[in-house]
């Protein structure tokens, strides 16, 4: 598909749904699908970043980006396209990686193998772990961890 070439922001390859991960159970909620068969390495998707206002506690909403390696965390961004919509899972499973160029509030969001058109598109979260509205996500993407450990 056609895209500018001096464009910020090309989410042409992606679409968002509803997710494969909700159900009646979970609640129903919309993610990322690749539009096109897209290969390992390759650029998924590409835009920017609006940083949000000092003070505004990125704890209390999902929707937003952790904008910076400070942790405690004090900085969190808005994503251009579909990036919002991207779910996650846990580490070393995620079919993409955001990388972030904190600063020039841009991001690229790379394939991690190869994709099939229709496929949802993951990445891990870099604050599942400690962000608190992640609290209970953390703990299903984990949920398979957790019983190994049980079994130990
Ligand atoms: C950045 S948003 C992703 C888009 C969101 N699903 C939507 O419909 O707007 C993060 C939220 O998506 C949901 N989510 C992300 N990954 C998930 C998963 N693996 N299983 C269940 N829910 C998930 C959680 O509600 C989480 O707080």
């Amino acid at each position: 598909m056609a895209s500018h070439p001096e464009t910020k922001i090309d989410c042409s390859k992606v679409y968002v749904k509803q997710s494969s991960f909700s159900n009646e159970k979970t609640g129903m909620f919309d993610g990322a699908f690749a539009l096109v068969d897209i290969k390992e390495g390759e650029l998924v998707e590409k835009g920017v970043m609006r940083r949000l206002p000092d003070g505004f506690d990125g704890n209390t909403c999902p929707y937003i980006f952790t904008w910076s390696n400070e942790r405690p965390n004090k900085t969190w961004g808005m994503g251009s396209g579909c990036s919002p919509f991207y779910n996650t899972c846990k580490e070393g499973t995620a079919n993409t990686h955001m990388k972030r160029f904190f600063d020039e509030d841009r991001f690229e969001i790379y394939a991690t193998r190869d994709i099939k058109a229709g496929e949802e598109l993951l990445h891990t979260y870099i604050s599942l772990k400690w962000r608190t509205c992640f609290q209970d996500l953390n703990e299903i993407v984990h949920a398979d961890d957790s019983e190994h450990k049980s079994d130990d």
